[in-house]
């Protein structure tokens, strides 16, 4: 239940290159967990070797499934996304039902942490892969975030800008309305001011693409969400 805490995330992408020294300076940066993930070109392999290399510090380590040929053993911590605002119910809900068809007597349930995703860019891969309805007003928002919460009771609410950097003004009416529910907040943080802004309402901030454009930029938002009270 650590993720109930965490204020700082990195998310790596498998399908892309990170050197050792990089990826030393992430894992030892403060941050509270490294969740690997991608849309595509996503494999068994590069899951496996990001786990392997990862494991050698003592930052925990989750995998977010976005597909079920590339699930390695061994993570701390499992994050099922389902995209609320999906026009196509493959993912919202289908291929978790295909996948716990096959897996569900073995599965460990208590490991496996379930995400209600809401893609409002509609430039980025998820929003394209998933047909996510990205012209949403502020009010859809808000119901999808009431609707995560008090009925679907998920444990995460993730408003994801993947790749651009969001509306604060969306971040705050979804924090508003969440008690239980832990608000993510992930997409085109590049600064430290960014950071502190969103960190001012998400419980949780994701930092991707910026570990690859500028390392140090984004080792720099670390302490930035970590020093932001929300
Ligand atoms: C120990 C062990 C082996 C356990 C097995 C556990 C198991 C079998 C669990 C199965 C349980 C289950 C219910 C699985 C669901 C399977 C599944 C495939 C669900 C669909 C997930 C989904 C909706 C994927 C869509 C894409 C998505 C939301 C990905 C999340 C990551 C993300 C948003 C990345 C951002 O995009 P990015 O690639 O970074 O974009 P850019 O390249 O533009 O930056
Ligand atoms: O890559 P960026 O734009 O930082 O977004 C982070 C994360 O929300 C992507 O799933
Ligand atoms: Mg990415």
């Amino acid at each position: 239940m650590d993720y109930l805490t965490w204020r700082h995330v990195f998310k790596l992408d498998p399908a892309k290159e990170i050197s050792d020294e990089a990826l030393e300076q992430i894992c030892e940066s403060g941050t509270d967990v490294i969740l690997v993930g991608g849309t595509d070109n996503v494999t068994l392999d590069g899951v496996l070797e990001l786990l392997v290399r990862v494991r050698r510090y003592s930052v925990p380590i989750a995998l977010e499934i976005s597909d079920v040929e590339s699930i390695s053993a061994g993570y701390d911590y499992y994050f099922i996304p389902s995209v609320l605002n999906s026009t196509d119910t493959k993912w919202v809900k289908d291929l978790h039902h295909e996948a716990i068809k096959e897996f569900g007597d073995v599965l460990i349930w208590e490991e496996l942490v379930a995400e209600g995703y809401c893609v409002l860019n509609p430039d980025c891969k998820v929003a394209q892969v998933t047909s996510a309805k990205t012209d949403l007003t502020e009010e859809d928002v808000v119901a999808y975030a009431r609707m995560a919460e008090n009925y679907f009771k998920l444990p995460i609410f993730y408003l994801e800008y993947s790749g651009a950097y969001g509306d604060v003004e969306i971040v705050k009416a979804t924090a508003e309305v969440l008690e239980n529910t832990k608000l993510f907040y992930g997409g085109g943080i590049t600064s430290i001011e960014q950071a502190k802004e969103m960190a001012a309402y998400a419980d949780t901030v994701v930092v991707g693409n910026i570990i690859y454009d500028d390392l140090k930029a984004a080792l720099k938002t670390v302490q930035a969400v970590k020093n932001t009270v929300k």
